[in-house]
Order: C-alpha cells, then sequence, then structure tokens
C-alpha cells in the first residue's frame, strides 16, 4: 500500500505557471459504454476548423462555493432529456484532482497514456464524479482544467481551450463551464469580451451561481475579507471573498439544499433557535445582488432547464459595476452600496456587519486553504472510513470527543509544547474554530470491503446480479464519497463505473480545506484500507 504525494495546491500561487492546455476528450463514442467510460482524447483535425459563418455558441458559466450542487446541476443537464443540446462541458478543479502515475494507470483511471509533453494524465474525481450515469448524448466533449482556479492561475489555458475546442468541433450547441468552488467569476467572465477571437464565436449566456443555503452564511463569514485582515495579522493567511464574489457577479441564482434547512416554524420550536431559514439566507443574498433572479431547489432540480440554459442574461456592463462596487469597498470604507443601505438589524453579506470598515483588497484565494489527494492501491473497509470521516468532520459528536479527548491526553504526556501539538491534534469541523484544521469538502471514488458478511449478504438478497464476493467481501461497484462541511455519504456508482476483472483496485479522495494537516489525514486515511 502506498500513499503518493501529489504538490499541495495553494490557489494564491498566482506566480504557478503550470497552464499547458489540458487534453480534450472524445466523449462521443464511450459514454455509453459498459466496459470502460474513460473518454479517449483525440487529435484535433486540421480540416475540422470552425467556420466562421456558424452563429455564436452560448456559454454559461456555472459558479457557486465549494459543495453548492454545480456538478449535480450539470449531472441534471446532461441527463436531461428536456433539450438536445450537444453540450461541452469545461470541468475546472480547485487542485489536486489529477496524479501522474503509474498506479492510477494500472488502477483503470487513466485518461491516456501521454499528453503532447509525454506526460501520463488522468481523469480526476470530478469529472468520473459528473459524467457518471449520463449516457452520452448530450456530452459531446469534455476538458478538464485542473492544477488551479480558472479565474487565475489556469485562465489562459481556458483561453486556449475553448479555441481549440471551436477549432476542432463544428458541432457544438453549447458549452458549459463549471468554475471550481474557489473561482472567481469576474475574471473568468471578463475573457469573452477582452479575447477577439473569442468574441465572435462564443457568446457568453449568463452566469449561474448555485448557493448551499444551509452552509452559505458561514461561507460568506469565513472567506470575508474582514476574517481574511483578521487571518493576516495572526500570521495565518488572509481569505477573499470567494463565496460573495460569486454571488456578486451571478446573472441567475440557485439556491439549493433548501431540504438541509429549518422552516420558521421549527427554529421557533427548536431549543437553540440557531439554524438558519430560507429567510436569512435570501436576506443575505439580496444584500450581495439585488437584481438577479433567484431560484429555490433541492440537488439543484428544476421544471424547466431553460431558466439556466438559453437565457441570454448575461450584462457585461453588471460585471464592471460589481467590480466598480468592489473596488469602492477596497479603498474606502463599506457603505453598502451593493445592498443598497442595511439597516443596523439586518446581516449584510457583502460586508459582514453593518459597521464600517476598511476592506482588504479584491481578490485573493487564501493561503491556507489548500487540497490534498489522497491515493492508495487497495480497497477501504466501509465502517472504517465512515469512522474516519466522522472522527474529522463531527468531531464535536460525544463518543469522538471522548476519543480525541485520550489523544490529547496522550499527546500532552508526550509533547513539551502541549499548545501547538494539541491544536494540531483536534481535527475540528466545527464553525469558527480558529486556526485549527477545517475541511470544507472531500470528494473521491472508492473501491469498497465490507466488513461483515451479513452486510454483504444483505446487498446480495437486494441484487439480482452477483455484486459482492463473498469471500474477500469485495464490492463489484465503484463507491463515491462526497462531503460538504459536516454531511458526507458514500454511495455505489452507476453500473458503468464498476471495476473490471484485471483493474487495480485503488482510492482516491481529493480533501479541501483550511490548515490541512495532511499527514496526518494521509496516515488516518492509509489506517482504513483492509491489509488481508
Ligand atoms: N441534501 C442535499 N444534498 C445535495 C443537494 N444538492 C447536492 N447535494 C449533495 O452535495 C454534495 C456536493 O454536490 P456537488 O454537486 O458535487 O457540488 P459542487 O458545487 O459541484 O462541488 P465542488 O465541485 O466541490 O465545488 C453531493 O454529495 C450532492 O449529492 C441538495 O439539494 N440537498
Amino acid at each position: 500500500m502506498s500513499h503518493l504525494d501529489p504538490p499541495t495546491n495553494n490557489s494564491n500561487d498566482e506566480d504557478d505557471d503550470d497552464d499547458e492546455i489540458p487534453i480534450l476528450f472524445d466523449l462521443d463514442s464511450n459514454t455509453n459504454h459498459n466496459n470502460n467510460t474513460t473518454p479517449q482524447p483525440i487529435n484535433t483535425s486540421p480540416s475540422q476548423q470552425h467556420s466562421s459563418t456558424l452563429p455564436a455558441v452560448p456559454v454559461t458559466i456555472l459558479t457557486g462555493f465549494l459543495g453548492s450542487g454545480k456538478t449535480t446541476l450539470l449531472r441534471n443537464i446532461l441527463t436531461s432529456k428536456q433539450h438536445h443540446k450537444r453540450i461541452a462541458v469545461i470541468e475546472n478543479e480547485f487542485g489536486g484532482g489529477e496524479i501522474s502515475s503509474d498506479l492510477m494507470k494500472q488502477a483503470g483511471m487513466a485518461g491516456r497514456d501521454d499528453d503532447d509533453d509525454g506526460r501520463n494524465k488522468f481523469l480526476s474525481v470530478e469529472t468520473m464524479i459528473a459524467t457518471d450515469g449520463t449516457d452520452g448524448s448530450n456530452l459531446m466533449d469534455l476538458i478538464e482544467l485542473s492544477n488551479g482556479c480558472v479565474c487565475c492561475t489556469v485562465k489562459d489555458s481556458l483561453v486556449a481551450t475553448l479555441e481549440k475546442l471551436l477549432s476542432k468541433r463544428s458541432d457544438l450547441d453549447y458549452i458549459i463551464i463549471e468554475a471550481s468552488g474557489m473561482a472567481d467569476p469576474g475574471p473568468v467572465a471578463s475573457i469573452f469580451w477582452l479575447d477577439e477571437a473569442l468574441e465572435s464565436r462564443l457568446r457568453l449566456d449568463g452566469i449561474v451561481a448555485l448557493v448551499d443555503a444551509k452552509n452559505i452564511l458561514f461561507q460568506l463569514e469565513f472567506t470575508s475579507s474582514v476574517q481574511g485582515v483578521e487571518g493576516e495579522r495572526d500570521g495565518t493567511g488572509f481569505h477573499g471573498d470567494e463565496a460573495a464574489r460569486q454571488i456578486a457577479f451571478a446573472d441567475r441564482i440557485i439556491v439549493n439544499k433548501i431540504d438541509l434547512l429549518e422552516s420558521s416554524t421549527q427554529l421557533e420550536q427548536s431549543d437553540t433557535g440557531t439554524g438558519t431559514t430560507i429567510q436569512h439566507v435570501l436576506d443575505a443574498i439580496t444584500c450581495i445582488n439585488p437584481t438577479a433572479p433567484i431560484l429555490t431547489t433541492t440537488y439543484s432540480t428544476m421544471e424547466n432547464l431553460n431558466w439556466v440554459l438559453d437565457t441570454e442574461c448575461f450584462n457585461p456592463e453588471r460585471v464592471q459595476e460589481v467590480e466598480a462596487t468592489y473596488d469602492q469597498l477596497v479603498h474606502g470604507q463599506c457603505k453598502h452600496i451593493q445592498c443598497g443601505g442595511c439597516t443596523s438589524q439586518q446581516y449584510c453579506g457583502l460586508c459582514n456587519n453593518t459597521d464600517n470598515r476598511s476592506h482588504f483588497p479584491s481578490h485573493h484565494h487564501t493561503s491556507a486553504i489548500s487540497t490534498i489527494a489522497l491515493f492508495n492501491i487497495g480497497s477501504v473497509d466501509l465502517h472504517r472510513l465512515n469512522s474516519w470521516l466522522a472522527s474529522i468532520l463531527w468531531p464535536n459528536q460525544d463518543e469522538m470527543e471522548s476519543v480525541l479527548r485520550a489523544r490529547l491526553e496522550r499527546q500532552q504526556q508526550l509533547e513539551e509544547n502541549t499548545e501547538v501539538h494539541v491544536r494540531k491534534e483536534v481535527t475540528s469541523n466545527a464553525q469558527g474554530s480558529g486556526t485549527q484544521q477545517y475541511i470544507y469538502r472531500i470528494k473521491g471514488i472508492l473501491s469498497v470491503v465490507h466488513s461483515s458478511i451479513s452486510e454483504a449478504s444483505t446487498w446480495e438478497e437486494k441484487e439480482a446480479d452477483y455484486i459482492i464476493c463473498p469471500e474477500t467481501r469485495l464490492d463489484r461497484r465503484r463507491y463515491i464519497v462526497q462531503a460538504v462541511n459536516d454531511l458526507w455519504d458514500v454511495t455505489p456508482a452507476s453500473d458503468q463505473l464498476c471495476w473490471k476483472d484485471g483493474d487495480t483496485r485503488c482510492c482516491k479522495v481529493v480533501v479541501i480545506g483550511k490548515w490541512l494537516d495532511e499527514e496526518t489525514l494521509a496516515r488516518e486515511f492509509e489506517e482504513c484500507f483492509c491489509t488481508a
């Protein structure tokens, strides 16, 4: 069993010039495949040049903070029979989505052997999740832009990718760009009018922001520049308004995950009365962006996808206006320009308060937020994995607290400088947890072993097909693990992602968070694997 360490990707690394043009995958022939779900790259033929007589291809930018529901919406679009669009998708990962490794190739996760530079390239977790369950009828191409945010480190790659896509394909009806959960949509939108070549061939249809109703107030607070000033003072980095800027630039806003909100009645009846209602969320959003239409959804589901596609709602002047508003906020005091004047009782999502406080310079990603990718050959024990997830995402549960307390005591005995080590040892997703590790997002693809025969036989009874090997208790299905803040699930992917004979079983998990303790996470992840 081995743990590979891809370089940690700090998104404020603006000098990072890992900007090579990403691979194009041909999905025409193999998205509806039972044998191999891995899209194969195709060569750009000079004869397939885009004709300038064709109408401009509309582009939608999907934005929204980590885990807000962008990929869920994308999958709804790609599996919908409502439209018959031939869509190309550009996926942007915040980082850590790509591991070059022979082991991943062995494990059947390779996109193709080599790219133009002769380096191995592999499909990301994000791409596997986004295309799982799609039959390929709407999806023409899928392009990965990994290793940085589309708004900064890989912005040039986006332009090159769009140009290459247009020259390669004349049959596209639509392009969807799924920005990373940390991306600022402003700079992404600007390429559509700053790049002359693209301007005539593409039309930015709209910026659609997904908002995680359960977590948005917390995300606004924790990515705010006011917090950032404090962060910089204690030498731990600063934040960059990501969550607020995604809302501010949006032409349409989808408030997703309303199933996780408390109703006003529940709130009145609850002991604490500290939950978030839809009204709190709407107040915060309209404070930041008072003009964009808002739709509330669960699992990004809407009656009519025309609410997000072919809307023609993009307005470049508004983008410039938002930039200008931000500039005023940066260079002066917050006058609630964007929200038109909050009363002192209102929560201002943009400035986080009603005080006149100076703000930190516009867009920077916090240096404290990073992505790490954990990769191991082998299969995880489902029970152990769930316990590990509980320990890092729910540290305040009673049981976990006692475990952690025991670990702390042990640690205190071992270490002279208890203060520093204790803080490092406690993994905490408690809101407002200072400089302790905070995990925003986990996503991954797993090979799973069931720890008990009874668990295995339950599955066997449920499914007509043979799914779990009675001897090894290995599950034939790939599993997808997803976590957003304190909620997680581990579910089987569709049949098209099943492990095949000859595949090397492996697990890849991407963790995005603040002040991540990579060494401990890697060790604990490895402990979830079956050794037999
Ligand atoms: N309960 C609930 N879960 C949801 C809803 N929408 C999405 N999810 C879950 O939230 C998790 C994150 O959803 P994604 O669609 O992957 O979010 P994303 O914005 O693409 O995430 P990033 O790419 O990491 O920024 C997944 O486990 C989804 O199944 C919802 O309305 N309610």
